[in-house]
C-alpha cells in the first residue's frame, strides 16, 4: 500500500522548495498548481468554465489564460476568489484523483501531495500523514514580495485569501521550519523520511 503525503503551506512558506528536495530523493510527486494550470489549458471545457464567468478579457490574445490578469482579479475580490474556486474545484479534484490512482497502481511506496489549499479545499481526509511547511508570517510576507514582485498590501491580500499559515500549523501532523536556510529545511525533511 502507498503512504501518501500531503504537504502544504500558505502562500510562498515554501512548499515547492520541500517538494523539489522529495522529487529529488526520487519520489511521485502531484503538484496541485500543475494539475490547475492543466485543467484550464487552452481549448479545455475548464478554460471555457471560467470564461463564462470572468469574460472573455482574461484572455491573452493567443486565447490562452492571461494568469496575471486572473491573479490580480480573484486576489482583489474574495467573491470573484470564491467563485472561480467553485468552478474550477470539480475539474481539479477529478484530475487529481486520477494522477494518485495512476501511482498507487504503480505500488510507488511514497506519493507526496503538493497542495496548497489542502485544508482549504478537503484534501487531508485522503492524506495519511500532513506535512505543513512553517515561517512566520513576517518571512512568508517579505519572501512573497520578493518571489512576485508584489507591494506588501498585495501580498498581504494575497496571504489573506487563505488559512492563516499559524492554524495550519496547529492542524499539521509534521512541522517543516523554513524560516532558518534551505540546508536546514531539507535536513529536517531528511530527519522525517529517516524515521519512516
Ligand atoms: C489565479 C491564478 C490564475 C494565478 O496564477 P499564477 O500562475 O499567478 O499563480 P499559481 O497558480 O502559481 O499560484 C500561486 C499560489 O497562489 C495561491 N493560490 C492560487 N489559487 C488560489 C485560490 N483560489 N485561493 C487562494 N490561494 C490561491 C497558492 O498558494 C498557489 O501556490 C491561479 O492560481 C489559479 O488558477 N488559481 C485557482 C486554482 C486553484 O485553486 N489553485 C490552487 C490549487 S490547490
Ligand atoms: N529557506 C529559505 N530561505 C530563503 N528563501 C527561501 C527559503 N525557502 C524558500 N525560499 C524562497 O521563498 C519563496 C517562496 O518559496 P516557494 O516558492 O517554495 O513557496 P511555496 O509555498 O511553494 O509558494 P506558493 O504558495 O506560491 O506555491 C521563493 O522565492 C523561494 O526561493
Amino acid at each position: 500500500m502507498s503512504f501518501v503525503l500531503g504537504v502544504t503551506g500558505s502562500i510562498a512558506t515554501g512548499k515547492s522548495t520541500v517538494t523539489k528536495y522529495l522529487r529529488d530523493q526520487g519520489f511521485a510527486i502531484i503538484d496541485a498548481d500543475q494539475v490547475a494550470r492543466e485543467v484550464v489549458q487552452a481549448g479545455t471545457p475548464g478554460l471555457a468554465a471560467i470564461v463564462t464567468y470572468f469574460g472573455e478579457g482574461i484572455l491573452t490574445k493567443e486565447r490562452e489564460l492571461d494568469r496575471q490578469k486572473l491573479g490580480t482579479i480573484i486576489f482583489s475580490d474574495e467573491t470573484k476568489r470564491q467563485e472561480l474556486d467553485t468552478i474550477l474545484k470539480g475539474f481539479i479534484r477529478t484530475s487529481f484523483m486520477k494522477k494518485l490512482a495512476v501511482f498507487k497502481q504503480q505500488k510507488e511506496a511514497v506519493i507526496v501531495c503538493d497542495i496548497p489549499l489542502l485544508y482549504e479545499a478537503g484534501y487531508d481526509e485522503l492524506m495519511d500523514r500532513v506535512m505543513v511547511v512553517y515561517v512566520p508570517e513576517v518571512i512568508q510576507c517579505q519572501r512573497l514580495m520578493a518571489r512576485d514582485q508584489l507591494t506588501e498590501v498585495e501580498a498581504r491580500k494575497r496571504m489573506a485569501s487563505q488559512m492563516s499559515i499559524e492554524d495550519k500549523k496547529k492542524r499539521a501532523d509534521i512541522i517543516i521550519d523554513n524560516g532558518g536556510s534551505r540546508a536546514n529545511t531539507y535536513q529536517q525533511v531528511a530527519a522525517f523520511l529517516k524515521e519512516q
